[in-house]
């Protein structure tokens, strides 16, 4: 790290440590006079920083002071957002970062992370060597084209690489400098973006085709180039674009695809976990999933693996998987299909949602539509008809796009259901009893992963490491939180999930061959040596 001096130091938010500066080091750094008298600890500069935090009316102001606080002072941002992560993760992440990247353009202060448009084409490494770090390890990348629910915010869109690189860093301890978020800004078809003159975005159509492809291609041998130990985590691209990247970098690049694979890892974990409260045998379920987009084919893809380690054949898993639309259940007979979800379509005659739960009587119901309130009364009233404990993941992000509420759940099934959601919810009381929805976010696999891919460098990222985090994950839900009817771990419990998820992909990738680092014998010692603790 480049040694710095007076203002220059307190203006570096790798180094500055503001009023937490000692008589001793203010001296050293040429800083006396810079600072007011009293010298600080940081835990006396986060009881500041959280009254002034609890203090904002909003939580997109929140957002803007939080982000402020990153740019000012990262040891400080980061220790608070790990010892307050309950209450801080919801503001950094979903659901207010959806509120964030809609507003993007008009809350911007300071650029962050690298934005790569169409112009760029044939110096994209050049751009990359601008960055100001040289050990880049992570890298989250987004084009904007399916922000959460949210659709196609272009470049307003950087919100959620630079929040999901908020989430390794606390979440992981993947140090800062490791980290990049990436903006492959090909423009927006969101005609109301364009025409706001605030946009900050390449004001254009998108790239389609094979200028698009081509774009992409650039930007991940550039990465190779450039920085040969990174892992690409794609974001929120659509589905169509999501697969087709998937498929073609995942055998020969480190990248994964996290709202296809991460969502699957921490959905598959919250099914198993499930049975635990519900007192089935994982074999044994049937599956439903609302949507058809990368979340939910994910989701019946590892399902299907999982299934067959299960010890089920190939034909009996796929027949416990079952895709519902906005058309009602995804049968053969229907006259139109997206390629990715083919080999889950079912020989069977058509029915509505709820004819199909009724004809099905699934075990398991999880939305990833992106279509709010699609998990109806009826819907839960019919799932807690065929089941005691009907389990009801709604994964949408942001909360207004989710299925349903917590409190929805909760009531509609007369607190029989086992429900997860993909953001947020507060407990809910319901007469005598207080249920605790857990947050079945990616949040609990993507951290961990990267993490594991950090300590072994495997060359790949493979299927058998997204199958043993969600197992790692599972195995971690306490019998206490069972007992409260939570199928994932609290929050502040995340690091030791992500270490833990880091050992098990340290493994994998060691039977797989595909670890090109020395691993000592004690990997939990080593990871945790690994794993950044913001202090000063
Ligand atoms: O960002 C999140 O909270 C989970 C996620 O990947 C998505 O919803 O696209
Ligand atoms: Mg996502």
């Amino acid at each position: 790290m480049k040694a710095l001096h007076g203002k220059a130091l307190l203006d570096d938010p790798a180094q500055n440590k503001s009023t937490a500066f000692t008589r001793e080091e203010r001296m050293r750094y040429g800083l006396q006079g810079l600072l007011p008298y009293s010298v600080a600890d940081i835990k006396n500069q986060q009881q500041r920083v959280l009254g002034n935090l609890r203090g904002k009316r909003s939580d997109i102001e929140k957002y803007i002071f939080l982000n402020s606080l990153l740019e000012r002072n990262q040891r400080l941002f980061y220790r608070t957002l790990i010892d307050y992560i309950e209450e801080i993760m919801p503001l950094v992440y979903t659901p207010t970062v959806g509120e964030a990247c809609s507003e993007f353009a008009h809350i911007f202060r300071k650029p962050q992370g690298l934005y790569i448009t169409p112009e760029d084409r044939g110096r994209v490494a050049s751009l990359l060597a601008n960055w100001p770090e040289t050990d880049v390890r992570i890298i989250v990348v987004t084009d904007g084209e399916r922000i959460l629910g949210l659709g196609d915010l272009g470049a307003n869109g950087m919100g959620i690489p630079i929040g999901k690189i908020a989430l390794y860093v606390a979440c992981a301890g993947i140090h800062p400098a490791h980290c990049m978020p990436v903006m492959l800004d090909v423009g927006t078809n969101n005609q109301e973006l364009r025409n706001d003159p605030l946009y900050l975005g390449y004001p254009h159509a998108r790239l389609a085709g094979q200028d698009y492809l081509s774009l992409v291609d650039e930007f991940v041998q550039a990465v190779r180039h450039k920085f040969p130990d990174a892992l690409i985590q794609f974001e929120d691209f659509s589905s169509e674009h999501a697969f087709v990247l998937l498929d073609r970098y995942h055998k020969q690049v480190r990248c994964f695809n996290d709202d296809i694979q991460g969502t699957a890892a921490v959905t598959l974990a919250g099914v198993h976990a499930s049975c635990r409260i519900t007192h089935k045998q994982f074999a044994d379920l049937k599956i439903m999933l609302l949507g058809t987009g990368s979340a939910a084919t994910g989701i019946a893809r590892l399902m299907l693996s999982a299934f067959q380690t299960a010890g089920l054949s190939e034909a009996v898993a796929r027949a416990r998987i079952a895709f519902v639309d906005r058309e009602g259940l995804v049968v053969t007979a229907r006259a139109k299909h997206k390629a990715h979800i083919q080999p889950f379509i079912q020989e069977q005659a058509p029915a509505s949602f709820l004819e199909a739960i009724e004809r099905l009587q699934p075990d398991v119901l999880i939305g990833a539509t992106g279509a709010a309130g699609a998990f109806s009364e009826a819907v839960i009233h019919q799932m807690a008809q065929y089941q005691e404990r009907p389990v009801i993941i709604a994964l949408s992000n942001p909360t207004s796009h989710t299925e349903c509420t917590a409190e929805q759940a909760c009531r509609w099934s007369d607190g029989r259901a086992v429900f997860a959601s993909g953001s947020p919810f507060p407990a809910v009381t319901m007469g005598e009893k207080i249920f605790h929805p857990a947050q079945g976010n990616n949040a609990y696999i993507f951290p961990g992963i990267g993490l594991g891919m950090l300590a072994c460098r495997a060359t790949l990222v493979t299927e058998r490491m997204f199958l043993a985090a969600a197992e790692v994950l599972a195995a971690m839900v306490s019998p206490e939180e069972i007992e409260r009817g939570a199928i994932y771990p609290t929050l502040p419990r995340v690091r030791e999930v992500s270490q833990a998820i880091a050992i098990a992909v340290c493994h994998v990738a060691q039977q797989e061959g595909l670890a090109t680092a020395n691993l000592p014998d004690d990997l939990e010692a080593y990871v945790r040596t690994l794993m950044y603790e913001p202090d000063y």
